[in-house]
Parts: structure tokens; sequence; C-alpha cells
């Protein structure tokens, strides 16, 4: 199993391209499943969880091609891809293959509202959380589906002529869920209206991607998503917003090492509330015409408190990132996760480099230290891991990262795209 040796210390200096979001990138993949047309993603990143999506995709039929880099482009961008679902030649997608990566079961809603049918596992419980598809089903039955639950697969049948527009209001704010339910809802009949639907950037981008694929929704990007069934879509070109979950990470490597990053191509409208906890340490961010600039030269870090929510709020998925930071912070800082129930497995990891973190249920109040030591740590789920390589960046000595296969799902280059602004870091194969 390869591991990630860092040796810690260095500043981050210099520039950063953002890959595009894989929490994008998957829903998109995902809608293609809607027409018989081409549906062609610019920016695709290259991650171990797309290709695993591509094995799902091919599953039920679609046709992937990758297309080179266009003249003059520079390396490094995200890939072009064409998803071709001319076909569904099997509804079923497999334990196999779903139980690896969560997001697979959102093919549910595209194939019942297209096949009017599908069997789709359950997807694998994860290392952050119990992680229930209630939501989905919910919002499923709603639009008319009959839904069991048989061998562990949720068997899906849409009634007679297809899903039927319908009211749904989600008792709780799901990413997932309302991708799912938005997709399906562009090919029933009638109005659906979503509230208390999530806003997260990824569902906007794929709410685009829909409406340039023939969809008809209004109050994209609010709490309430309202759309007009059609009976058909057709192909499009969408292009991947860039990751505002690799760009807290790495301002907040640079905020944790100091130095001077730019993160070319970053969105820094996507993570303004990171942003503002991230300059409440300190930490100096400009917008610049080509991203965003992180700097942080010679000052200490002061303690922030955060509670992660649902966009536009603190993300979840930043909050193993920013525990890191705060280890080394002058004071004390109280974080509280909302989001999921068991997202602190990096607390007991972040001990061995010195760490003075204590949990009490959702709450977890972090003592500062003025250096961390290296350690030998294990990577436990993607974002708990790329806290272990921060903490390892700014920790004096050695660092080895064990289990660096979670890293691979999300972050593309990771070493590649440190090492060229000074850190010090290596993958060690096998
Ligand atoms: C591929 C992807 O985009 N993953 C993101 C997505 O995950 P995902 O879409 O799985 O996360 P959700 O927004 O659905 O989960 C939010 C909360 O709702 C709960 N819930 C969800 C569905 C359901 O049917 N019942 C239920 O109770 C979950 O257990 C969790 O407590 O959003 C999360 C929250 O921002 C992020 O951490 C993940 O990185
Ligand atoms: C939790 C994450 O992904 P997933 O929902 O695919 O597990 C994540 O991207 O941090």
């Amino acid at each position: 199993m390869d591991r990630i040796r860092l040796v810690g210390g260095n500043e981050l200096r210099g520039e950063i391209v953002i890959s595009g979001a894989k929490n994008a990138a998957l829903p998109l993949m995902i809608a293609s499943l809607l027409t018989d047309e081409p549906l062609v993603l610019e920016n695709v990143p290259r991650l171990a969880d797309v290709k695993q999506l591509e094995r799902i995709m091919e599953n039920h039929g679609v046709d992937i091609a990758v297309h080179g880099r266009r003249r003059g482009e520079a390396e490094g961008v995200g890939q072009r891809m064409t998803f071709h679902a001319a076909d569904i030649v099997d509804t079923t997608a497999p334990y196999e293959l779903v139980s690896k990566m969560r997001a697979s079961f959102w093919v549910i809603g595209p194939l019942l509202a297209r096949e009017h049918n599908a069997r789709v596992s359950l997807p694998g419980g994860c290392a952050i959380g119990t992680r229930p598809v209630d939501l989905f089903l919910f919002g499923l039955k709603a639009l008319g589906a009959e839904i069991d639950i048989d061998e562990g697969y949720v068997v899906a049948k849409a009634p007679e002529g297809g899903l039927i527009g319908a009211h749904i209001v989600f008792p709780k704010v799901s990413v997932g869920a309302t991708h799912t339910i938005l997709m399906a809802a562009t090919l029933a009949r009638g109005t659906t209206i979503i509230e208390n639907a999530a806003q997260e950037p990824e569902v906007t981008n794929v709410a685009e991607c829909l409406v340039a694929m023939g969809a008809k929704i209004s109050g994209i990007g609010t709490r309430t998503l309202t759309i007009e069934g059609v009976e058909k879509l057709h192909g499009a070109t969408v292009e991947v917003i860039p990751d505002r979950i690799e760009t807290g990470t790495f301002a907040m490597a640079a905020a944790m090492t100091g130095g001077d990053l730019l993160l070319r191509g970053a969105k820094p409208q996507h993570l303004q509330a990171a942003l503002g906890v991230l300059a409440g340490t300190g930490t100096e961010l400009t917008e610049e015409p080509g991203g965003l600039r992180v700097r942080r030269n010679g000052n200490g870090i002061r303690s922030v408190d955060v509670d992660t929510a649902p966009f536009p709020d603190f993300p979840t998925d930043l909050q193993a990132q920013f525990m890191a930071l705060m280890t080394m912070a002058d004071g004390v800082s109280n974080i509280r996760e909302t989001i999921f129930e068991n997202r602190y497995m990096h607390v007991a990891e972040l001990a061995r480099f010195g760490a003075d973190i204590r949990v009490d249920g959702q709450l977890a109040t972090i003592t500062g230290k003025p250096a961390l030591k290296g350690a030998q740590v294990m990577a436990t789920d993607l974002r708990a891991s790329v806290s272990l390589v921060i903490a390892g960046l700014a920790a004096q000595g050695e660092t080895i990262v064990n289990r660096i296969y979670h890293l691979d799902r999300g972050f593309e280059r990771l070493e590649e795209k440190l090492s060229r602004c000074g850190a010090e870091i290596e993958r060690l194969a096998g």
C-alpha cells in the first residue's frame, strides 16, 4: 500500500492550479444517464472516485470517451470527457460497485426517471457516519415511485407513464438527495417543488447542466427548486466548477506553514464562510484575477471557533483540515461537527503529532501548541487524510501517512502540487 513521506517546516510558496470539483463531477457524470445524446464534461479531475463511477456508468451501458488537450491548453487542466448513454442496457447498480462509493447510489434518480425502474445496492457504510438514504426514498416515493428493499438493494418502480411531479419538503438538507430528486424531476410529468434543497455550488453546477440539457428549473442556488418536467433532455457541454474543498485545503495548508500561495482558478465566492474563518486566524486572503492569494508571514495563528453546517456555512469537508490548523493556534478553539456523527477519526491521529484535542459528542476542543512533531499516522477517510498531510507539512521532522488510497479519491496530484511549492513530500510505493 502506498504511503506519503513528508518532512515538515517548509513554507509554501508559488502557485497551485485548482482541479475540477469531485463532488460536482460525480453527479454531472450521473446526469448523462438522463439523455440518449452525448454529455460533454470539461475539467473533470483525474481521481479514483471518477474512475470508480466510470465503471458504474459503463455497467449501465454508457459509452465514455476521454479527449486530448486542446491546442494551447495548459498541462494539468482537467479531462474533457464524453458520456453517451444511447441505451441503458442494465438498470441494476450492483453491490460490488456501489459499496465503494456513496455517490454512485445517486444513479437511482436518472434511471428511474428515464427507464422507469432501477435496482441499486444500498451504499456502503462509511467511516464518517451511518449515512442513511431515507431522504432519497422519501423524495422518490413522493414522485410516485414504489420502493422495496430486497437483499440489500433498493428496488424502485415508477408508475405507469413515469414519475409524477410533487411538492417535496425535505426535513433535513441533503446534498445527495437534492441532486437525485432534482435529476429525477426533470423528466417527471408536471411540476416538482423541492423545499429545503441543498444550496451547495455543486448542486448549482448540476442544475445549470440540466438546464443546458433542456430541463426547466427555477430557483437555482436557493433553498427552493422548481422543476417543470419535460419529455426529453438532450446533450450539452458543461464545465465542472473548481474544487472549493481543494481550495480551502491548500489555503489552510498555507495558513499553517506560512508563505504565499496563489490558488489559480479558485472561486472565493464558493467558500466565503471558510475564508472568513481563515481571515479570523490572521491569514491574509486576496482575490486576484487569476484566483485566490493566501499569505501568512511570520505572525501567529489566532484560534477561531467553528460550527460545520450546510452551504453557505462552514463545510464539514474542511473540518478536519481546519482542526489541523487549530492544533498550532494561539489559544483554544471549539469546533462543532453538526453534519456527520462520526467525523472525528483524525483526532486520534493528530494526537500523534502532539496535538491537544478533547472530544465530547459533537464538540472538539483544541488547545493550540507552538509546535507539532512529525509522526507515523494512518489515514481514515478522505478529508481526515489530508488533515494529516497539512499537520505533517508544519510539524518538525519526518511524517509518514499510511493508507493514502483515501487521498487519491479526492485530491489530484497532491504531492506534485505541494512539492512544486516547496514542500518536502513524496509518495512511497508498495
Ligand atoms: C459526493 C459528495 O458530494 N459528497 C458530499 C455530500 O455527501 P452526501 O450527499 O452523502 O451528504 P448529505 O448532504 O446527504 O448528508 C448530510 C446529512 O444528512 C444525513 N442524511 C442524508 C441522506 C439521507 O437520506 N438521510 C440522512 O439522514 C446524513 O447522514 C448527514 O448527516 O455532502 C456532504 C455534506 O456536505 C459532504 O460531506 C460530502 O463530501
Ligand atoms: C465525504 C466525502 O465524500 P463521499 O460523500 O463520497 O464519501 C468527501 O468528499 O469529503
